[in-house]
């Protein structure tokens, strides 16, 4: 029933089509480092210092084709499609590609999309929701609705326009599992995605891949039906059913980096090489083995050969041909404002509907405060209570040091959606860190109230409105800084086990040496500076100050021995920290987590980028 409303003839939206176009790709060459190379090595000396993964590639896709990239594993399907989608950012690309027989520079990227073999989608928006996204992000200077409108139009093409307000669904992070959408329907959202902009050429990596016959089927009967309004459809694949193998009419088959045909007669072309399929085959199969076999013939070379002289010769009759003009305007890009918005809008929208992590960073904290009132509820200020309330303040401050760590699946599972939505260009990292910042930072102000909160009035610290709110202010930015701290080690490591057996030893270290276990003056000289470079030694001294200074203390009465400490200023004294003021060692803390919010933005910017 989908399919039907597909074939039944697909208009475009509000967005025009740069439609009609032709794309031709001359001499494409890319190579990389061989990783493996050592300089002055003999035992590398017959080793190349680079390796060649496509060689000389050349091609012509004409307007509306349904193109079969096809050849053995390791070949260069997926080099080649990322080189044409222009997403390859590593190695040294050469050639030409030409657009109408243009070369159109920035604006190629308003002609094509991308579609990745995985669907990184976002688990709990809806269907409606997603392909928004994209819009508001890709179209910004259309009105509302036209975006509205042009949403609608997607969803009829991938026929989903029916499932509008489902969720994507799957797994969150956590291992929650969230009900949603099937594969296949996920593939065409993802495909969907990619036709918001309405673009005339769309590049799929293996869009079958992981799918049943059916659902695979479905999917390319939906790729057929776009080539039917002018749009080009490439797309990489392995083995198709037979069935699939019909719908592409044209194919292009690389071998070790080297094309050996491109054209709409592959079996007449490898008969003529000799190579025959046997009835009752499926071709695609056949065309698979056959090429596998000339990759290991000894004729391989001049198999590519041959087709490297016709594709010159083709190449000259698309030289004199006279291309229609097309449009080249440089796709406008949304300001970073513009997109802080959308991406806070999204981020919203996540935060409410996976609110798991939220409710249980929340609970823990306010069972941690009810826990810490238990066992210290009403401390007074006589020479007893007093290293019990020093205690209480420590374990403030090693407990929101510590309850960030709930968070590591959830800033990791973030990354893979935004690799590969920066890798689309939807939007830059600077706004998306923001908003994502911007949330953490309501459930870190939750967290702090919850946890502090409940210490402070059940274990009776210093409770006047002006001191608390001080207290409340240094534990928010102890956790915010704690949070950044993890977010920086995590897009260093990429993977939750390093992130966190790193993490877990540098908060070890900074909870020995914040001036609780051993005071500044107890430290051996050659350990001194530990306590300088550890944020954690700044929000206790700040906390400190807060809780005990000028504050008169109760001494026993009528005792033979003399009261250590009648005033608060003599216990800072006794921990080393009376030459702090609050305001100072609170612009430390403050000037720790500027550092952690830049370090962290730098890390997710360089270091978190699709190794494509
Ligand atoms: N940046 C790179 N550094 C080193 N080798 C690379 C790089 N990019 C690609 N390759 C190598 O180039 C070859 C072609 O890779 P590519 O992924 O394009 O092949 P493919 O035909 O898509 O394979 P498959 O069908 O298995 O996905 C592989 O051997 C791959 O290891």
């Amino acid at each position: 029933m989908e399919l039907d409303l597909i074939e039944s003839g697909l208009n475009t939206g509000n967005v025009e089509r740069n439609s009609g176009v032709e794309l031709r790709f001359k001499d494409i060459t890319y190579t990389v480092k061989n990783k493996k190379y050592k300089k002055n090595s003999q035992k590398d000396k017959h080793k190349q210092k680079e390796l060649t993964i496509l060689n000389q590639v050349s091609g012509v896709i004409e307007p509306g084709q349904m193109l079969a990239l096809m050849g053995p594993s390791g070949s260069g399907k997926s080099t080649l499609l990322d080189i044409l989608a222009q997403r390859k950012e590593t190695g040294t690309i050469s050639g030409q590609i030409l657009v109408n027989g243009k070369e159109i520079g920035k604006a190629y990227k308003s002609f094509c999309s991308y579609v990745t073999q995985e669907d990184t989608l976002l688990q709990t928006a809806t269907v409606q929701e997603t392909l928004r996204f994209y819009a508001d992000l890709t179209l910004p200077t259309l009105s509302d609705e036209e975006k509205s409108e042009r949403v609608k139009t997607v969803m009829q093409d991938i026929g989903l326009y029916e499932k509008a307000n489902t969720l994507v669904g799957g797994v969150l992070p956590g291992g929650i599992i969230l009900k949603g959408l099937s594969g296949g329907q996920k593939k065409r959202v993802s495909i969907g995605c990619a036709l918001v902009t309405n673009p005339s050429l769309i590049f799929l990596d293996e869009p079958t891949s992981g799918l049943d016959s059916v659902t695979a089927l479905s999917i390319m009967k939906i790729l057929l039906g776009l080539t039917k309004k002018g749009v080009t459809v490439v797309c990489s694949i392995h083995q198709p059913r037979s069935e699939i193998w019909q719908l592409f009419n044209k194919v292009m088959v690389l071998v070790k980096g080297k094309m050996i045909y491109a054209g709409t007669d592959v079996m007449g072309y490898y008969e003529g090489l000799g190579y025959t399929c046997p009835n009752n085959v499926n071709p695609a199969d056949f065309v698979l083995d056959a090429s596998v076999e000339m990759g290991e013939s000894a004729k391989y070379n001049e198999i590519c050969a041959k087709w490297r002289e016709h594709s010159q010769q083709e190449s000259l009759i698309y030289d004199n041909q006279i291309h229609k003009d097309i449009p080249i305007a440089i796709p406008k890009q949304p300001s970073y404002i513009y997109q802080y918005k959308v991406l806070l809008g999204r981020a919203k929208r996540d935060f409410v509907r996976n609110y798991g992590n939220l409710v249980a960073r929340v609970a823990t904290s306010i069972v941690m405060g009810l826990l810490f009132g238990a066992c210290f509820y009403g401390l007074d200020l006589n020479q007893n209570d007093l290293q019990k309330i020093v205690g209480v303040v420590f374990f403030l401050v090693s407990g929101i040091n510590l309850i960030p760590y709930a968070c590591i699946s959830l800033f990791l599972s973030g990354r893979a959606l935004f690799n590969a939505e920066r890798a689309s260009r939807l939007y830059h990292s600077l706004p998306y860190f923001l908003a994502t910042m911007t949330m953490e930072m309501i459930v870190v102000l939750a967290v702090t109230i919850g946890f502090v909160g409940t210490t402070y009035a059940l274990a009776h610290l210093r409770w006047n409105v002006a001191r608390f709110f001080y207290s409340l202010l240094v534990f928010f930015f102890l956790h915010i800084l704690s949070d950044l701290c993890i977010v920086l080690i995590s897009n260093i490591t990429g993977t939750s086990d390093e992130t966190f057996a790193i993490a877990s030893g540098v908060s070890v270290i900074w909870q020995l040496f914040a001036g609780f276990f051993v005071t500044v003056d107890q430290l051996p000289k050659a350990f001194g500076w530990l306590h300088y470079i550890n944020p954690l030694f700044y929000g206790f001294t700040s906390t400190m100050i807060n809780e005990f200074e000028d504050r008169i203390l109760i001494c026993p009465k009528e005792s033979i021995i003399p009261c250590q400490y009648p005033n608060g200023n003599d216990l800072l004294k006794n921990f080393g920290i009376d030459d702090w003021t609050r305001g100072t060692s609170f612009a430390v803390v403050v000037a720790w987590t500027a550092f952690f919010f830049v370090a962290s933005y730098l890390s997710l910017h360089y270091l978190n980028k699709e190794k494509r």
